[in-house]
């Protein structure tokens, strides 16, 4: 059995970096080192610094952890680094990790467009990793240190997204039109400050700032290709998919629900039970692999007329499976459906934290 791999996690006190102390809490494959945060919690123990928000208790293993500043030098040792920062401040300091050689994973919005940054959902498009290891194959070849990279992990309601619509573009071909209105947890929003109760008590949010645009882009990068030189990836065209998306924030404290509606291009469509099918045998490449947080069913197809809701529904699979339920014919595009997914867990960290253990699979971290 090897060592455990050294992790660090930068933005740890957020709602992001909590749940990564979580999942990374007796870990098989990595041992959590290191904890970042902003200069108003640096010198403190995590414990002092946080303002713990999670229904499971604070691991010990992290309580003791003097919180550092967002520095390159204080993460030297680690093999991965998993960052929860504030998007304001994310760009620079991530940058600044790449340069020192580390490998990042991020959940922050800024290198998501990069065409040679992976942007990637685990449980749908690992492939397009093989950037980082044209990389790191480059480096050897020309006699270089192992570089720095970035992967930048999806919006968290574009994961939810995405995780049905890979089986089904990959069976049924391209999607000609699609909607998907979403109802998105307060956890989304992060803590610092977070939604304030008097705004989403009794209430209904009709707008997420930028999500819109993040769920009608992300996708067409995800679901795209990784080019023939494996330096960058190719997004569907228009012609392959069509997103319209509307957003709003509820009440719910975890997981994000999303109703869609879609049309495929090829006539006929597929029947109802087809596409259901091809739902249930999806097996995600990252559960073929054996990693440890692949979830053993990617999607679990509901036949309950009120399921899937997010009280009941967000922790299958350990928050790493996604639930579709209430899939019927829709009179104006071909199907609709509702979908469920945690959004802290396979819309956040969870992704971070098996981005990592495929990355360890294919031997790159
Ligand atoms: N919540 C979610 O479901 C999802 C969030 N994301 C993204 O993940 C990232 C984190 O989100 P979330 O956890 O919700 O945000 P939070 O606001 O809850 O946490 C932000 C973190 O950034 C740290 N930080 C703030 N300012 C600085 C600074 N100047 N230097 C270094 N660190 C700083 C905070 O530290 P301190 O406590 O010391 O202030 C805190 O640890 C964001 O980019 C967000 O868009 C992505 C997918 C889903
Ligand atoms: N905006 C999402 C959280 C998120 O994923 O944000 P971003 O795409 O900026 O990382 C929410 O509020 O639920």
């Amino acid at each position: 059995m090897c060592a455990k791999k050294i992790a660090g996690v930068l933005g740890a006190t957020g709602s992001v970096g909590q749940r990564f102390i979580l999942l990374l809490s007796n870990h098989p494959d990595f041992e959590l080192k290191v904890l970042g945060a902003s200069p108003r919690s640096a010198g403190k123990k995590y414990i002092d610094a946080v303002n713990w928000k999670q229904t499971d208790l604070l691991p010990k293993s992290a309580e003791d952890i003097t919180v550092s500043e967002c520095k390159s030098d204080a993460f030297q040792n680690c093999d991965v680094v998993f960052s929860g920062l504030d998007a304001d401040y994310a760009g620079p300091i991530e940058k600044e990790f790449v340069e020192a050689g580390l490998a990042v994973i991020s959940n922050a919005k800024n290198y998501r467009r990069e065409e040679d940054v992976p942007l990637v959902v685990p449980i749908v498009n690992p492939e397009h990793l093989d950037i980082v290891a044209n990389k790191i194959e480059n480096a050897k070849i020309e006699k270089k240190s192992k570089p720095g990279f970035i992967v930048c992990i999806s919006n968290c309601s574009t994961a939810g997204l995405v995780a049905p619509l890979k089986p089904l573009v990959e069976k049924f071909g391209p999607i000609d039109a699609l909607t998907t209105t979403t109802l998105q947890a307060i956890s989304g929003a992060g803590f610092s400050p977070g939604v304030p109760g008097i705004d989403i008590l009794d209430n209904i949010i009709p707008y997420i700032g930028g999500e819109e645009d993040k769920m009608e882009w992300e996708t067409k990068k995800i679901l795209g290709s990784v080019s023939n030189d494996k330096s960058h990836i190719e997004l569907l065209t228009p012609d392959e998919i069509k997103v319209s998306a509307q957003c709003n924030r509820v009440a719910v404290s975890d997981g994000h629900t999303e109703c869609i509606s879609l049309r495929f291009k090829n006539r006929p469509a597929p029947s109802v039970d087809a596409v259901k099918q091809c739902l249930r045998d999806y097996v995600c490449d990252a559960s073929k692999l054996g990693c440890h947080s692949a979830p053993k069913q990617t999607i679990h197809v509901l036949e309950q007329n009120d399921r899937p809701q997010p009280r009941l529904d967000r922790n299958r699979d350990a928050g790493y499976g996604v639930s579709v339920g209430r899939v019927r014919e829709d009179p104006v595009l071909d199907f609709k459906m509702v979908v469920l997914s945690h959004n802290t867990i396979i819309g956040a960290a969870g992704s971070g934290v098996l981005i990592a253990e495929i990355l360890l699979a294919k031997n790159l971290i």
